[in-house]
């Protein structure tokens, strides 16, 4: 088992997607055994424990499912007695590390916390008419949880800052009084807790976990929508929290009334405190977004091009992100500079008038018939590395050319987790700038979807 957590460890750190907070972290470990296609860890401490199942699980995953040569899962156990036995670096093979305390923080603007992006701040993010309300609210929840406001309820479409919002809420109230306990969590996330508190008796640390914070963060709360069991438990959290003066702030790309499969009395408590929207950008503000990205990645993009870019792609942000990052990465591969004619080249395809929907099925047949393999081995388990490419790059574009969120790409490639797509998504974003292959693959395998909707 050493052995493989070796192995494992070095294939992250080798990816290079994980930090060095987060290297640090998983020298922390302690892996117990493979039992089917469980992964067995154990870690010190909660924080850890917290840390390698949210902002470490992706990545952990995927490494020791490539070392192992099938798809695996992990489980991360807390035993005070452990001491991490194997990892990469040559200093802990011989002796135990000196302490395996927290590792120091990384020196940033935010507090860190192993559920929040740090990239995710109000520092970070542009006020326009389009979220100027919800901004101003989300402010307000932070500066006095607990009192106004309670809960907030943010709703839109998808890619337009609503999970942004969330994280930057818990950023700066840690920021104003860092011993408030802020807790966010994805739906699913959610859903996948209190399942597995069930199977394993631990609803006690469940109900804990969730109950003994001052505000919960609860991102997609439409992915709750037709679970009973899990509904009923979000519903008594939400009354506990509520009435011990606690804050709740939930995020759905729906307004609470258009929540299919959600009990009356439970839409009706979200309609307690206050639901704001966000909308899709105006011109100015996504000109905005632009600036402040390239600025935050150090990127050269003249006005002109921003612009281009800001008037062609009105309805996500997300995309309008993918497209600065496109036509930087081109520029830096070629070593041309970023100008007007080269985006214009580069973002062809993206930019067309042909805004018929594209599928995951069309983006999974797309880039099967590019690797010349099967449906059902791209949407496998096999580990293989060209079955792995083809899998990472159809899950970005699924995230880059569709509305679909994280889980619901899991489900299109075999009901895979969602921390599996955000990882694969990352892992393309990353390659495309440093490796003209994955940056030539990616874009073809656009241009033909794009033609075959033609
Ligand atoms: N107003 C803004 N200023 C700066 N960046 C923004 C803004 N709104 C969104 N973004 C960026 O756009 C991307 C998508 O935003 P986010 O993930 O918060 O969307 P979302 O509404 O939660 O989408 P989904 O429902 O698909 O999860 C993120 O990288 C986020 O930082």
């Amino acid at each position: 088992m050493d052995g493989i957590w070796r192995r494992a460890v070095d294939a992250v750190a080798e990816d290079r997607t994980v930090g060095q907070q987060g290297m640090s972290f998983l020298r922390l470990v302690k892996p117990l055994a493979v039992v089917e296609d469980n992964v067995f860890l154990a870690v010190a401490e909660d924080y850890t424990k917290n840390y390698v199942e949210t902002t470490l699980r992706g990545p952990v995953t995927e490494a020791l499912s490539e070392v192992i040569g099938r798809d695996i899962r992990i489980a991360v156990t807390v035993d005070a007695s452990v001491r991490p036995s194997a990892s990469s670096s040559p200093e802990t093979d011989d002796a135990p590390p000196p302490q395996m305390r927290r590792p120091e923080p990384v020196p940033s603007t935010v507090i860190e916390d192993p559920h929040l992006n740090p990239r995710y701040t109000f520092d970070t993010f542009v006020i326009g008419s389009s979220n100027r309300f919800a901004h101003a609210a989300a402010l307000a929840v932070a500066e006095s949880p607990g009192k106004t406001y309670n809960p907030l309820f943010i709703y839109g479409g998808s890619g337009l800052g609503k999970t942004h919002l969330l994280h930057a809420i818990g950023h700066y109230t840690r920021h104003l009084k860092p011993q408030t306990r802020v807790r966010y969590v994805n739906s699913e996330e959610f859903t996948n807790d209190f399942i597995n508190s069930i199977r394993d008796d631990r609803s006690l640390s469940f109900k804990r976990q969730y109950r003994e914070v001052d505000v919960l963060l609860i991102d997609d709360i439409q992915f709750l929508q037709g679970k009973e069991q899990t509904l009923e438990e979000f519903f008594h959290t939400f009354n506990a929290l509520h009435n011990a003066g606690k804050h709740v702030v939930i995020t759905s790309d729906v307004s609470p009334r258009n929540l299919d499969g959600i009990e009356e009395r439970m839409r009706t408590r979200f309609e307690w405190g206050l639901m704001t929207d966000v909308q899709p950008p105006d011109l100015e503000t996504r000109i905005a977004i632009l600036r402040k990205k390239a600025a935050a990645d150090a990127v050269q993009a003249p006005s002109d091009v921003l612009e281009y870019i800001a008037s062609n792609i009105t309805s996500n942000i997300r995309e309008l992100e993918g497209a600065l990052i496109r036509v930087t990465a081109f520029a830096a591969l070629n070593r041309q500079p970023v100008d007007l004619s080269l985006a214009q080249v580069v973002l062809k395809d993206l930019i067309s008038d042909d805004d018929s929907e594209i599928t995951a099925s069309m983006i999974i047949g797309k880039t099967a018939e590019y690797f010349g393999i099967t449906l059902e081995e791209l949407t496998g388990t096999s580990r293989s590395r060209v079955y792995v490419t083809a899998r990472q790059i159809a899950m970005y574009l699924c995230r880059q050319l569709t509305d679909l969120s994280l889980p619901k790409i899991g489900e299109h490639f075999g009901g895979k987790d969602h921390t599996t797509v955000m990882y694969a998504v990352k892992k393309v974003e990353d390659q495309i700038a440093q490796r003209r292959q994955m940056y030539n693959q990616v874009n073809e395998i656009h241009a033909r979807i794009k033609q075959s909707r033609a």
